[in-house]
C-alpha cells in the first residue's frame, strides 16, 4: 500500500499506520519520513478521510463502521462485506460508477486477488458479446498466504536441493515442486472458499447473477504473481481476432499473444507491474462460442493494493 501510494504521487498529507499491539512501536517509510506504527483502537480515525484496511477480515468487522462513524471512507481489502448487497465491490476498469454508491455505507469493498485479474479481461468481452459460463483454474503463487509462505518456498527449496526434510508449516503439504489444489477451507460441497470467492464475486462485479462460473484454485511454487487458465462462452461468436482487437484497448490489460515469438504472460514478467496480462488466445470448438485465454498479474498490486489505491484516487478525484 505504501508503495502504491508513493509511486502514483497519491495526494497524502498525514498517513496513519495502524496495527496490534505486537507491530506498535515500528517505524516504516512515507514520505522521506519513519511513520511510528500506532495500536489500531476505536479512537484512531479522528480526520481521516480514507481507511486503507488489510488487516484481516475480523479487524475490519471490528473497526470499519468506527473509521466511517469518523468521517472516513472505507476501502477494505478483506472478504468481510464483499458479499454485503449495500457495499459495492469495486474494480475501477469494470465498474468504477459503483463507488457513487459508497454513500449508502461509506465503505468499499476490494475484491478478491484472482477475481481481479479475471473480471479486467472478461469484461471487455462481456460488454462486447455477452458471457454465458466461465471455466476457471488458477495458478496462484505463495506469496498470496504471506511472507511466511514466501519463506517455507525458499526453504524447501534449499532443503531438497541439500538433500534435507523439509518442514510444511504454512500450506498442507510440500509446495515446493508441487501444486496444491487447496486454498482457503474446504466447504462441505468440495469446493474451497477462494474457488466460491471467485464465483460470487465475478457475478456481483458484472452485475450478473445468471453467468454460469466454476472454479479450481491451485497454489503453486511461484513467489508473485497469479496466473489463471480462463475457457469463456459468449453469447454471440467472437473469433480470436476479435478477442485480441477487443483486449487490445481494454483499460488494465496489456495483450502478450504471439505464441510463434513464446511471448505470452509469465509470472516472472508480471510481478512488479500493474498490468493484467493476457495471452494464449486462441477459440474453443468444443462448445459453441468458446474463447481460452491466459491471464496473469501481480496479486499484490492489482491483486490488492493497486486496486484499493485506485479507488482512493476516484474517491479523490470524483467524489471529494
Ligand atoms: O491465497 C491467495 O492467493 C489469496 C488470498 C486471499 C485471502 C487470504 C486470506 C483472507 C482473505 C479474506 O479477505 O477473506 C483473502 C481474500 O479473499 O482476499
Amino acid at each position: 500500500m505504501r508503495k502504491i501510494l508513493a509511486e502514483r504521487l497519491f495526494p497524502v498529507d498525514t498517513l496513519r499506520l495502524l496495527a496490534s499491539e505486537r507491530s506498535a512501536g515500528q517505524r516504516l517509510a512515507f514520505g522521506g519520513r519513519q511513520i511510528p506504527v500506532e495500536v489500531l483502537d476505536d479512537d484512531s480515525f479522528e480526520d481521516i478521510d480514507i481507511a486503507l484496511f488489510s488487516a484481516g477480515s475480523s479487524v475490519s468487522a471490528r473497526y470499519a463502521q468506527a473509521a466511517v462513524d469518523a468521517g472516513a471512507v472505507v476501502i477494505d481489502n478483506t472478504s468481510h462485506f464483499r458479499m454485503d448487497d449495500e457495499i459495492p465491490l469495486v474494480v475501477p476498469e469494470v465498474n468504477a460508477y459503483k463507488i457513487a454508491d459508497h454513500a449508502h455505507r461509506g465503505i468499499i469493498a476490494n475484491p478478491n486477488c484472482s477475481t481481479i485479474q479475471m473480471v479486467v479481461a472478461l469484461k471487455p468481452l462481456y460488454d462486447a458479446a455477452g458471457i454465458t459460463r466461465i471455466v476457471v483454474s488458477t495458478y496462484q503463487s505463495v506469496s498470496g498466504a504471506g511472507r511466511r509462505a514466501m519463506e517455507e518456498l525458499g526453504k524447501q527449496t534449499a532443503a531438497l536441493f541439500n538433500s534435507q526434510e523439509v518442514e510444511c508449516e504454512q500450506f498442507p503439504h510440500q509446495i515446493a515442486f508441487n501444486c496444491i489444489p487447496h486454498i482457503d477451507s474446504f466447504l462441505p460441497d468440495g469446493y474451497t472458499k477462494e474457488e466460491v470467492k471467485m464465483v460470487q464475486e465475478t457475478r456481483k462485479i458484472l452485475d450478473d447473477p445468471e453467468i454460469r462460473i466454476t472454479a479450481t484454485a491451485v497454489r503453486v511454487p511461484v513467489f508473485c504473481s497469479h496466473s489463471e487458465s480462463i475457457n469463456v462462452e459468449t453469447r454471440t461468436k467472437l473469433s480470436a481476432g476479435d478477442v485480441r482487437a477487443i483486449l487490445r484497448e481494454a483499460p488494465g490489460v496489456l495483450l502478450q499473444d504471439d505464441p510463434q515469438g513464446n511471448d505470452y504472460p509469465l509470472a516472472t514478467q508480471a510481478t512488479g507491474k500493474d498490468a493484467t496480462y493476457v495471452g494464449r488466445i486462441r477459440e474453443d470448438d468444443s462448445v459453441e462460442n468458446g474463447i481460452n485465454l491466459w491471464v496473469v498479474a501481480d496479486n499484490l498490486r492489482k491483486g490488492a493494493a493497486l486496486n484499493a489505491v485506485q479507488i482512493a484516487e476516484i474517491l479523490i478525484r470524483d467524489y471529494h
